[in-house]
């Protein structure tokens, strides 16, 4: 029988370590073990202390120090010396039994998720049959403070399609930091975030700003706000090319329909509870437990009392 985890992947201060913190909570109010391990090198604090951190192998500070690079150079440094250090890994996570979750909280860098291809390979070193066989779930996060930008929110989608067309296991995405957007964005207007398409860019209150007195119009292929250099970027990002970009991406991303997201809330433990469920269904984690024996005490027969 295989061993179970979670990748908490996404992009810089998404909320992966308050993410992993308040997941590692409720599995232990559920009677659950959970075993945290910390894949950034460069992390100090915790609200749980990792049962295994990669410092103990390589710290970002010995990195830059020894090899001379900067922080995200370091980093990259730091993960190309785990893959020759993976015995590391296998020495840490074999002996563990199978009903531990194990949650892998990673860095925030993007390069990471776009650029080098070390995160396929740890991915497929941690669910390799017949070596470590770890039923593994990659757990996605963007920030729901990205929702007020439609620009911002498309690119992190796009981010999160990538992670998943690259890792190539069961994939969720989550809007974090839910309680930043109460009150500001409406629940029939969140919605339409939680599947994104091309429609949500049709209301767009940045687009709506610049139409005003804007003879661009409406993006559809006129461009000739082109001929007019932008004064600043500010202007540019307004501009019927940007737009049109935007509406690139956006159809890309609906043509692939494949990114959803869930909505997490850290400080609602129904709402930590919920993504669980759905990481203990994709990893298919209920399925594979033996059915337990009734505990005496817990089913005293009141008849016979
Ligand atoms: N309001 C609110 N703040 C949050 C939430 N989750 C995280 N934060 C805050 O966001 C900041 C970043 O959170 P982290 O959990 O460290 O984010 P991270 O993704 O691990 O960051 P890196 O590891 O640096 O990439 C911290 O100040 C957290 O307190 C949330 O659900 N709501
Ligand atoms: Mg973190």
């Amino acid at each position: 029988m295989s061993k179970f985890g979670a990748m908490v992947m996404g992009p810089a201060g998404a909320g992966k370590s308050t993410f992993c913190a308040a997941l590692i909570t409720h599995l232990q109010l559920n009677r659950r073990s959970a075993f945290y391990v910390n894949l950034d090198p460069a992390a100090e604090s915790f609200e749980h202390t990792p049962d295994l951190d990669i410092k103990e192998l390589i710290s970002l500070h010995d990195a830059m120090e020894e090899v001379g690079l900067g922080p995200n150079g370091g980093l990259i440094y730091c993960f190309e010396f785990l893959m020759e250090n993976l015995d590391w890994l296998t020495e840490a996570l074999d002996s563990l039994p199978e009903d531990y979750l194990i949650i892998f909280d990673m860095p925030g860098q993007i390069e990471l998720y776009t650029h080098v291809p070390v995160l396929p390979t740890l991915m497929r070193f941690l669910s390799q049959p017949g070596a470590l066989d770890i039923r593994m779930a990659a757990v996605y996060l963007l920030e729901a403070t990205f929702v007020v930008d439609r620009a911002k929110f498309f690119a992190g989608t796009l981010s999160a399609m990538s992670a998943m067309l690259m890792l190539e296991v069961p994939h969720i995405n989550v809007l974090s930091k839910m309680d930043l957007v109460k009150g500001q964005v409406k629940k029939k207007d969140l919605k339409k975030f939680l599947t994104p398409d091309t429609t949500l860019l049709d209301d767009d209150p940045a687009s709506r700003q610049f139409s005003v007195g804007d003879n661009a119009g409406s993006g559809g292929g006129g461009g000739d706000d082109e001929s007019k250099p932008p004064d600043d970027k500010d202007q540019m990002m307004k501009g019927a090319s940007f737009r049109r970009l935007n509406r690139a991406v956006a159809g890309l991303i609906e043509s692939f329909s494949m990114v959803n997201f869930l909505k997490l809330d850290v400080t609602d433990e129904d709402s930590v509870g919920a993504i669980l469920s759905h990481i203990d269904d994709c990893i298919q984690f209920h399925e594979a437990q033996d059915p337990k024996e009734p505990n005496d005490e817990e089913f005293e027969d009141p008849e016979m009392q």
